[in-house]
């Protein structure tokens, strides 16, 4: 159930409509975890919604924070980003001020993983939400990697590549760099082959949109980290 021991993950968007057959395959397919996620039409209804369809199964569920509205009980993990390479403190910090003010009271900081995002894709939805800057150089990745690790003392640093396929010598040097936090690698991932050779560098994956472009396919990244 730890997080830290989590090698893949699938994400979810609660926006995105999914049939009963197909989450009972991504829910019983081995993964290690479930993240509920996205950038744009997170609502509280389809949050819960999601959750409550995915408790029938035995597999752990995380919510990735990206509405304030879409907060709600019941996950065993907040997963809590803030984009490092954004150029508007709304997503750094101020999103995470007001939403401690709010739950202060409520929050179990044991279930709250605070993500130092790099968001790598420029082109993807996150970067446009967020006005996150390009970061063109691997030496800039790998700085806020070090700064996640040693200086604000994250517990995860998310390579996000949404959408996009990232470069894996990249990730590799990245992850040598770290030694306590743990490194999230997401974007792109459509074969077993490329989950297995981003799996070999990152210590967790994670695939979201092939669960709703190619299922199939989808399923078999799990095999990648058994
Ligand atoms: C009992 C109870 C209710 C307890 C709750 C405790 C709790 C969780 C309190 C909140 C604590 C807190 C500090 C919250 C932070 C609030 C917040 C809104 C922070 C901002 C987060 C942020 C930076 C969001 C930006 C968007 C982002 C980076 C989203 C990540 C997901 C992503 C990139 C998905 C991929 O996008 P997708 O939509 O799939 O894109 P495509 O369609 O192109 O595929
Ligand atoms: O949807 P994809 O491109 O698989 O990316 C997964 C995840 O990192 C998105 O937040
Ligand atoms: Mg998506």
């Amino acid at each position: 159930m730890d997080y830290k021991e989590w090698r893949h993950i699938f994400k979810l968007d609660p926006a995105k409509e999914i049939a009963a057959d197909a989450l009972e395959k991504v829910c019983e397919s081995g993964t290690d975890a479930i993240i509920i996620g996205g950038s744009d039409g997170v609502t509280l209804d389809n949050v819960i919604d999601l959750l409550m369809r995915i408790r029938r199964y035995a597999v752990p569920v995380a919510l990735e924070v990206s509405t304030i509205d879409s907060i709600t009980p019941g996950f065993d993990f907040y997963f809590i980003p803030s984009v490092l390479n954004s150029t508007d403190t709304k997503w750094v910090k101020d999103l995470h001020h007001k939403a401690t003010k709010e739950f202060g009271e409520v929050m179990n900081w044991e279930e709250i993983i605070p993500e130092g995002y790099c968001i790598l894709n420029p082109d993807c939805k996150a970067a446009e939400l967020t006005h996150a800057e390009p970061v063109n150089s691997i030496d800039d990745i790998i700085a806020y990697a070090q700064m996640v690790e040693h200086m604000f003392k994250f517990p995860v640093f998310y390579m996000e590549y949404s959408g996009m396929y990232g470069e894996v010598q990249t990730v590799a040097k990245v992850k040598s760099g770290l030694k306590q936090t743990q490194l999230f690698y997401g974007g792109g991932i459509k074969t077993e082959a490329q989950a297995r050779e981003m799996a070999a560098h990152a210590d967790t994956i994670i695939v979201g949109n092939q669960v709703y472009d190619n299922l199939n396919e989808a399923l078999k990244t799990v095999n990648a980290v058994k």
